[in-house]
């Protein structure tokens, strides 16, 4: 299929959508999209609206192969998405269990160049969303570029226009210099690219995620359509939050780093307003800024704010050129700390420090009790990378796409932290289990929500075979036995593994594992495993490959 180049001759306007949405009509369009995959064409409501969707061409992708010393590697993980939308229904290969109704929505960075022009970084792509739709053992699979204002943008005027996780438009002289200047400091210039999740609300609504708060945008989980800006509708200000809130059906409770008087402030919103309400803040403990905190876990009764010695730093914000830790510094004096915060008072209830950590996700965390129920400590597990940071760097494009056989995935852990809660000064940070279980990769983790900030047995992750340069396997791990399960495709990238449960079920590893995976011949396909045996129960092949993707949410069958 031809497809029409992202470059300044290129037209993104309404005529030529107009013009695609008439040549590409009905099931024709499919097989041209498709070559030779097999797509059933069976007249199912959805997919048959979705056979007739307008398949516009998207930019032309950056080079898709990548020499290797062996072979050539047709991964398309790390390149950009082939087209703007598809939807249709996918064969599957197994049974997928009957009970497995709803739809997988996952967000990610899935297209990383403007033309000619090629993004540096994973985080940096413009957010594509996709869709595992489950109903009654049949599969519909659906991809759609999220419409953020920073992605109409760059349509647009064919150019980076907002700052995005590494790239930064450049000014076209020194006035427009000091005026982007401006705009920094006012969040102007701040992307909206929601590239990062995307979550359910207690409400029904779904909101795709980022770093900024701007970058808050509800789309609908049925069409991928971009509903609109999700305002928050309250004065807390600021330009950014954690880009994993904590979300149930009751609440939604996020962290607001404050970069001009160091903490954090945590905030909490029911379903069904856009209000966050205070409940109350940390004050850093170390350093000239608040650690990132990208992720954090909570417990029944406590919020837990990691302070983590990789700091935001505000003259990296301002540079042109990406630093090797981007929007960060990392300060190993300045140490390592948890706080717990009192989800009910907001009082700070323990503050410790911690050995050097270095951590995107918690996992999940919970309190431990003496004999006679009283709270005596909080353990929060979370991939932990060693206190090192060049996992930041090793996320850089040209990185994922060059592997040559080397072994060069730092290692990673479950990093568990202890956190007494009887006014130590300390906490400890030990692997929950030994990592050779699974590789020592360790990231991209899932739990059954079922078990948040409860005492839990099962997480579900990424670990490694190695050799590898990114997390190439889907692991299981076992906190009671210490044991992993490892799941591999050799010369595949998984993403992310969704644990759904199954309803009615008792025992915690009673679900569905769900996942999407960019295969080594450049093909891909969505993966269902059992969530108790960890073995394949259904797959289900891609028209073509996607992009990585990051993180997701599970929308129930209503
Ligand atoms: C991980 C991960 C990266 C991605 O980040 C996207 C952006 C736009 C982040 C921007 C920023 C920071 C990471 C630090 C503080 C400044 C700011 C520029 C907002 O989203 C992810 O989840
Ligand atoms: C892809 C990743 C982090 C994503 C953040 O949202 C980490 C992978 C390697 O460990
Ligand atoms: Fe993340």
């Amino acid at each position: 299929m031809a497809s029409l180049a992202f470059s300044a001759t290129s037209t993104w306007g309404s005529p030529t959508y107009m013009t695609l949405l008439e040549k590409f009509d009905g099931p024709k369009n499919d097989r041209s999209v498709f070559g030779k995959v097999n797509c059933k064409k069976r007249d199912l409501t959805i997919a048959n609206v979705a056979s007739k969707l307008p398949v516009v061409a998207p930019p032309a992708p950056p080079p898709t192969t990548t020499k290797t010393v062996e072979n050539e590697c047709k991964l398309r993980a790390w390149t950009s998405i082939q087209q703007e939308r598809w939807e249709g229904e996918l064969e599957v290969e197994g049974e997928i269990p009957l009970w497995l109704n709803g739809t997988y929505l996952r967000n990610g960075p899935g297209l990383w160049h403007l033309g000619e022009y090629n993004f540096r970084h994973l985080f940096d792509g413009y957010a594509t969303l996709v869709r595992l739709h489950f109903e009654n053992g049949r599969l519909i699979m659906g991809h759609r570029q999220l419409e953020s204002e920073a992605y109409k943008a760059a349509k647009k005027n064919n150019k980076l226009c907002y700052r995005e996780f590494s790239e930064v438009p450049k000014p076209d002289n020194f006035l427009s210099y000091i005026g982007d200047m401006a705009k920094l400091f006012s969040g102007a210039s701040l992307t909206d690219n929601a590239n990062t999740g995307v979550v359910k609300l207690g409400d029904g609504r779904v909101v795709c995620l980022t770093e900024t708060i701007k970058g808050s945008i509800v789309v609908d989980p049925a069409t991928l359509e971009t509903i609109g800006k999700f305002e928050y509708d309250d004065n807390f200000g600021g330009l950014i939050h954690s880009a994993h809130p904590i979300v149930t059906d009751e609440e939604f409770i996020s962290l607001l780093p404050d970069l001009i008087n160091p903490g954090y402030t945590v905030v909490r919103m029911e379903p069904g307003t856009n209000e966050r309400k205070y409940i109350g803040r940390v004050d850093c403990r170390g350093g000239p800024a608040p650690g990132w905190v990208h992720s954090f876990p909570v417990t029944e009764h406590y919020v837990i704010v990691p302070e983590m010695p990789l700091r935001y730093c505000a003259q990296n914000l301002l540079r042109a050129e990406p630093t090797p830790l981007y929007k960060f510094e990392w300060h190993p004096k300045s140490k390592g700390f948890i706080h717990v915060v009192c989800k009910a008072s907001g009082k700070l209830v323990a503050s410790v420090e911690v050995p050097l950590f270095v951590t995107f996700h918690f996992i999940n965390a919970y309190e431990e009790t003496d004999e006679d129920g009283r709270i005596k400590a909080v353990i929060a597990d979370c991939c932990e990378h060693n206190a090192d940071t060049t996992i930041l760097e090793k996320l850089r494009l040209q990185h994922l796409r060059s592997f040559n056989g080397e072994d060069v995935l730092p290692d990673a852990r479950v990093g568990r932290f202890i956190i007494p809660l009887d006014g130590s000064r300390y906490g400890k940070l030990e692997a929950a289990l030994n990592p050779d279980e699974h590789g020592k990769g360790m990231d991209m983790c899932s739990i059954n929500p079922a078990y948040l900030g409860k005492k839990y047995r099962y997480a579900y992750a990424c670990g490694a075979q190695r050799p590898c340069n990114f997390p190439n396997t889907l692991t299981k791990i076992d906190l009671f036995e210490k044991k992993a399960k490892n799941w591999h495709d050799e010369g595949s990238v998984p993403s992310e593994p969704l644990f759904v449960a199954r309803p009615g079920a008792t025992r915690e590893d009673d679900g569905a594992v769900i996942s999407m995976i960019s295969d080594k011949n450049g093909d891909g396909y969505a993966l269902v495993l059992d969530g108790t045996t960890f073995e394949e129960i259904a797959r289900a092949k891609f028209p073509y490959g996607l992009p990585y993707g990051l993180h997701g949410c599970w929308v129930p069958k209503k």
